[in-house]
């Protein structure tokens, strides 16, 4: 069963007639993952920002985004806050912006126990404690006291986890978790989502550049390109055989572990064209290796094919055209 049902999610600046992100489209089941990737600036993080309502007020949402049952898209705080934090964990990439620099860690992780769930000071805090301890923070009850500043980075990205897992939510929305961390820490924090989704059972939604993170984490990946969705398939299969130019290019743009230090980061030859993102051709046809005349005729339609779901002219001929777009 589908716990989230995202349809035709579109994120615009009034005014500005291109939206940031265009028409999205997902379903995520109950105990289920999904990775989102794509270059920086694609919109990965504004459409989970506008999942939990937490988008930039300036900003306009519109489509639906249905958890549970439950219209996410256009509603009020009430309900908001209802499912935030409490249904819909979250973690983001710098938990420095996320921690409440003037109170201790253990105060910061019961709050939305006391808040939701309407527990005691007293055991909100124990809870807290144990908490710590399932997020493998060595002497959870001396650590509950200490301010943000006083821990190591991974440790506060550990305490974000156990913060967003109060509550026992259904779905874990991590928004590039493990970026702002060097490699030893990162590895520590993959393996430890790895087992709280298990132990929690817990959905996953992963927003990541780091195509290393999609097949260790997420049964699916979604990729998305300057605000449109690219390709929907299985992480496997999209990480050994993909599909679409574009997510060619991100698997080919890849770090390898073997690089030197100083080599250069790889990155996908091109730049975005922001012209070219009118609806009248494919938004890749700028950077593709492999474009074609019809790409430049018109956007290709979202076509569900062997492998996987995609838009590319490419692949025009091999699947079924579907308004799932
Ligand atoms: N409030 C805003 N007003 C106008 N444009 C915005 C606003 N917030 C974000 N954007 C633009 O929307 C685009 C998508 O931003 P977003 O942060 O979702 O990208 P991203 O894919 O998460 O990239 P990154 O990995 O760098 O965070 C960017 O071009 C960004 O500049």
């Amino acid at each position: 069963m589908s716990l989230l049902v995202v349809d035709r999610l579109s994120i615009t600046v009034p005014g500005v007639s291109l939206p940031l992100v265009d028409a999205l489209s997902f379903a995520l089941d109950a105990g289920g993952s999904l990775a989102i990737v794509g270059e920086s600036g694609s919109g990965k993080s504004l459409a989970m920002q506008a999942l939990l309502g937490l988008q930039a007020p300036e900003l306009r949402v519109q489509g639906s985004a249905r958890f549970n049952g439950r219209e996410l898209v256009g509603v009020g705080e009430a309900t908001l806050n209802a499912v935030r934090g409490a249904q819909i964990g979250f973690v983001f990439q710098d938990a420095s912006l996320s921690l409440n620099p003037f109170l201790p860690v253990g105060l910061q992780i019961a709050e939305s126990l006391q808040v939701h769930r309407g527990a005691s000071r007293a055991a909100a805090w124990q809870e807290a404690q144990r908490l710590l301890d399932a997020v493998r923070v060595a002497r959870p009850g001396q650590r509950l006291a200490q301010y943000p500043h006083e821990l190591s980075g991974g440790m506060r990205q550990r305490v974000m986890f156990a913060a967003a897992l109060a509550c026992r939510p259904q779905l874990l929305i991590a928004d590039e978790p493990t970026t702002a961390l060097d490699a030893t820490v990162q590895r520590q924090l993959v393996d430890l989502l790895r087992d709280l989704r298990r132990d929690f059972a817990l959905s996953l939604l992963l927003i990541t550049h780091d195509l290393g993170l999609v097949g260790e984490l997420c049964e699916q990946t979604l990729v998305l390109y300057a605000g449109r969705q690219m390709e929907v398939g299985a992480s496997a299969s999209l990480l050994r055989a993909p599909q679409h130019p574009y997510t060619q290019a991100l698997l080919r743009a890849r770090p390898s572990l073997t690089d030197d230090v100083d080599t250069p980061l790889p990155a996908i030859p091109g730049a975005l064209q922001r012209a070219q993102l009118d609806g009248r051709r494919c938004r890749f046809i700028g950077r593709c290796t492999q474009a074609m005349a019809e790409c430049d005729g018109a956007e290709p339609a979202w076509r569900v094919a062997e492998r996987s779901a995609l838009r590319c002219h490419r692949h025009t001929s091999s699947g079924k055209t579907t308004s799932g777009e």
